[in-house]
């Protein structure tokens, strides 16, 4: 018996592919000519394909992708066919703090695994009821507050790095600040360390979560082309779920257990302190038990990670350029006796010690890729420039954050941008920077909740190592540490340091100033 199409099926198939090839082209001729957004510059293909946009998700490069097309086609360029990417200074006002509130594209988050919305997936009323009830948990006040669990896990970092250079003088500074951040984050949000500092202990807590970070970000980009996303969620779910189901109930567990004690008010202040008496099943205030599961778990991801990427990223600028470690380590030995007296409150005002963060954060954003809103069906003006109701519209931090039209040499290390003119080490160079293009915590109501956290973390950190040791990065010749992929969140590679006990000198050879190379 022969197999084959008959006429029917010939003309059948015949008629399919026509009909295919009709659409594609009608596509591609609406999305070039007639699209809302066809006076908006950018590459051909991108007018009509979200391809390249993908293609840079999957290889980790958005960031750079966007900067790119800004540097060929200007300070708002099209990135995929409903979708702009803005570097003008006036759209963090126009997008992020528009009333009413842009919402978030829908389809740059991963929908929460157990229902329950988050603060990064929440929109309308939902996020306001849950912004609201979180909201004081991370105040400036609520930060004093939390000072001793933060001092403690910094005592136990120095003791940890004490052990470490009792076996070599050089060590991972990356693996040591990602046990920090995780063991303050969560002690503060499940009232229990992670205890990577401890001892010799290691695990691999961050590993997973950057997994989890990447199959997010992947799965994301796959959802215009549903049911892709599915199939590949399906898939990575199903591998993985041994794995998350023990993560998971580790986490749900210790809130169990953190909840039964109550508010502990006076006794110890951690992020569950101001929300206990608000967790109920209602939703008209409030938080419910698995919403606050998801915020938990969310937050503690969020906060271990992105600090991680924060504190390596501005070691390695400092590193790169000896000069700045000099003006640090001046302004915080000659500001304390002891390092007891170091902690939240008394670095919250040295300058150098800020400028340093404030130009890391600038130099490599952790979250470098676009912040997506939906622009309102009436359209909306943005930084002068009207653009059409439905379009999908963000800022590209790493991109404002480096580009030449707000900063000069911006791609080069100068805490010196940061400090007002008074300063001794103020540099005229830098006058006329457009500070305000930094904004590394984006504005707004949707704004980073645990910017105060990681601030005074890193105040508390740097002003304890730089008290101690001497401090110098181990392979000088590294010039490539910031060239790493983005899966949503930069994820560090090893930065190898060596540190001295203050005042025992070391053959330092010096070096220029370290810069981004693109
Ligand atoms: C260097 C450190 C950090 C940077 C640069 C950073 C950056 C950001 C940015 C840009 C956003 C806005 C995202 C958007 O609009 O889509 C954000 C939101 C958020 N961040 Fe951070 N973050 C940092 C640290 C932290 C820490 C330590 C925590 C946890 C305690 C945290 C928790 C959150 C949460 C929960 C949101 C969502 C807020 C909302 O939508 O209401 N972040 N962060």
């Amino acid at each position: 018996m022969a197999y084959g199409f008959g006429p029917d099926g010939k003309t059948f198939l015949a008629f399919a592919s026509v009909s295919v090839i009709t659409y594609i082209v009608w596509r591609t001729v609406y999305y070039v000519y007639f699209h809302p957004l066809r006076e908006f510059p950018g590459p051909f293909l991108a007018k009509f394909s979200r391809f390249p946009l993908i293609r840079s998700h999957f290889q980790g490069k958005t960031y750079k992708y966007v900067i790119d097309l800004h540097e060929q086609y200007g300070s708002i360029v099209r990135i995929a066919p409903d979708e702009l990417a803005t570097t003008e200074l006036e759209a963090w006002k126009d997008i992020y703090q528009a009333k009413p509130q842009l919402p978030k594209d829908p389809l740059s988050f991963t929908p929460p695994l157990n229902g329950a919305d988050t603060l990064f997936t929440a929109q309308g009323a939902t996020h306001q009821r849950m912004r609201r009830t979180l909201a004081n948990a991370f105040s400036d006040k609520a930060l004093r507050q939390q000072n001793p669990i933060i001092q403690h896990y910094v005592d136990l970092f120095i003791e940890r790095i004490e052990r470490e250079l009792q076996k070599s003088t050089t060590l991972d500074i990356t693996k040591f600040y990602g046990f920090l951040s995780l063991d303050i984050i969560g002690d503060l949000s499940i009232g229990k360390s992670f205890h990577g500092l401890e001892g010799e202990n290691e695990h691999s807590w961050l590993d997973d979560f950057w997994m989890g970070v990447t199959f997010g970000s992947l799965r994301t980009s796959l959802a215009r082309f549903h049911p892709l996303e599915l199939i590949f969620g399906f898939l990575f779910l199903r591998l993985t779920r041994k794995q998350r189901a023990n993560n998971w109930k580790y986490v749900t567990d210790s809130i169990t257990e953190r909840l039964h004690k109550g508010s502990l008010d006076g006794e110890r202040w951690d992020f569950l302190t101001p929300v206990i008496g608000n967790v109920n099943e209602g939703r008209e205030e409030g938080i419910t038990r698995s919403e606050l599961d998801g915020n938990t778990l969310a937050m503690i991801i969020a906060g271990c990670e992105v600090s991680t990427v924060a504190l390596s990223a501005t070691t390695y600028f400092l590193l790169r350029n000896p000069s700045t470690v000099d003006r640090l380590a001046e302004e915080v030995r000659s500001s304390f006796q002891n390092e007891a007296e170091i902690d939240v409150g008394s670095t919250f005002e040295l300058p150098y010690l800020n400028a340093i963060i404030n130009e890391g954060l600038r130099m490599h954003h952790p979250t470098p890729s676009p912040l997506p809103r939906v622009v309102p069906s009436e359209g909306l003006k943005i930084a002068g420039q009207w653009i059409p109701g439905g379009a999908i519209i963000g800022i590209c931090p790493q991109a404002i954050q480096t580009d030449k039209a707000h900063f000069n040499d911006p791609l080069s290390f100068n805490p010196e941008r940061w400090l007002e003119e008074s300063h001794k080490y103020f540099d005229e160079r830098f006058r006329y920077d457009n500070r305000e293009a930094s904004k590394p915590f984006s504005v707004g109501p949707r704004n980073c909740i645990g910017s105060k956290l990681y601030l005074g973390e890193a105040r508390v950190t740097f002003a304890r190592l730089l008290f101690k040791y001497d401090i110098e990065m181990f392979d000088k010749s590294d010039s490539e540490w910031t060239d790493q992929k983005a899966f949503l969140i930069f994820k560090p590679t090893p930065l190898q340091v060596k540190l001295m006990p203050r005042g025992v000198q070391s053959q330092a050879v010096p070096q220029e100033r370290g810069s981004i190379n693109r």
